[in-house]
C-alpha cells in the first residue's frame, strides 16, 4: 500500500497493493493496522455505497459541521469519478483551495479525506459505484453543503451542466456556509 499526499495537508491518494492472476485481482481495500502503521489512525464506523445511473453526476460538495464531522476513504468499484476536495478550514493557508482526482474501477486507488474539507465528485461514465468509509455517524442535522460552481472556489468541473439533487441546486456559496473548522 503506497501513500501519495497532495497539496492539501492531510488529503492523501492510497494506492492498494493488487494481486492480479489468470482468475482476476484481488486486494485488501481496507486493513486497520497497515494504515495505522502509516499513520491512517482512524474508526470508521459506517460504509457508504452510491450508485450513479448517468455519467455528468455531481454530488457535493458536502461535509459535516463538528461535532459530527467526518473523514471519509473514498473508492470506486464501477465507472470512474472526478473526486473533488476542498480545504474549508478557516484558518488554513489553503484555505478555499481545492484538488481534483480521478478514482476509477480500473485505477483501484482511494482518497483520504479528512475533517475540515468539503467533499463532491463528478462521474465519468454511466452506472458508477462509490463506497466510502466514514468515522462518524451520518447526522442530518450535522449535514452541510457547497454549491458546486461556486466561481470562488472556480473548480473545473468535466461538466457545466451536470445532474445534480434539488438539495445541491440550492447549496450556499463558500462564503455564506455554516463552517466551524
Ligand atoms: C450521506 C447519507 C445520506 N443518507 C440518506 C439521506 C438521503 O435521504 C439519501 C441521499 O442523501 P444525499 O443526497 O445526501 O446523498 P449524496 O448526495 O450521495 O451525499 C454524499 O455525497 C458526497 C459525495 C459525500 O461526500 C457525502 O458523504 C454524502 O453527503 O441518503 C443516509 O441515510 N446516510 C448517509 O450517510
Amino acid at each position: 500500500m503506497k501513500i501519495i499526499e497532495t497539496k492539501l495537508d492531510g488529503v492523501l491518494l492510497i494506492e492498494p497493493d493488487v494481486f492480479e492472476d489468470s482468475r482476476g485481482f484481488f486486494m485488501e481495500s481496507y486493513h486497520k493496522r497497515k494504515c495505522q502503521e502509516l499513520g491512517l489512525d482512524y474508526d470508521f464506523v459506517q460504509d457508504n455505497h452510491s450508485l450513479s445511473v448517468e455519467a455528468g453526476t455531481i454530488r457535493g460538495l458536502h461535509y459535516q459541521l463538528y461535532p459530527k464531522a467526518q473523514t471519509k476513504m473514498v473508492r470506486v468499484v464501477k465507472g470512474a469519478i472526478y473526486d473533488v476536495v476542498v480545504d474549508i478550514r478557516r484558518h488554513s493557508s489553503t484555505f478555499g483551495q481545492w484538488i481534483a482526482v480521478t478514482l476509477s474501477a480500473e485505477n483501484k486507488q482511494q482518497l483520504l479525506v479528512p475533517e475540515g474539507f468539503a467533499h463532491g465528485f463528478c462521474t465519468m461514465e454511466a452506472n458508477t459505484e462509490v463506497l466510502y468509509k466514514v468515522d462518524e455517524f451520518y447526522s442530518p442535522e450535522h449535514d452541510r453543503g457547497i454549491l458546486w460552481n461556486d466561481h470562488a472556489l472556480g473548480i473545473s468541473w468535466p461538466t457545466t451542466n451536470p445532474i445534480l439533487s434539488e438539495k445541491d441546486k440550492k447549496q450556499p456559496k463558500l462564503k455564506d456556509a455554516e463552517i466551524n473548522f
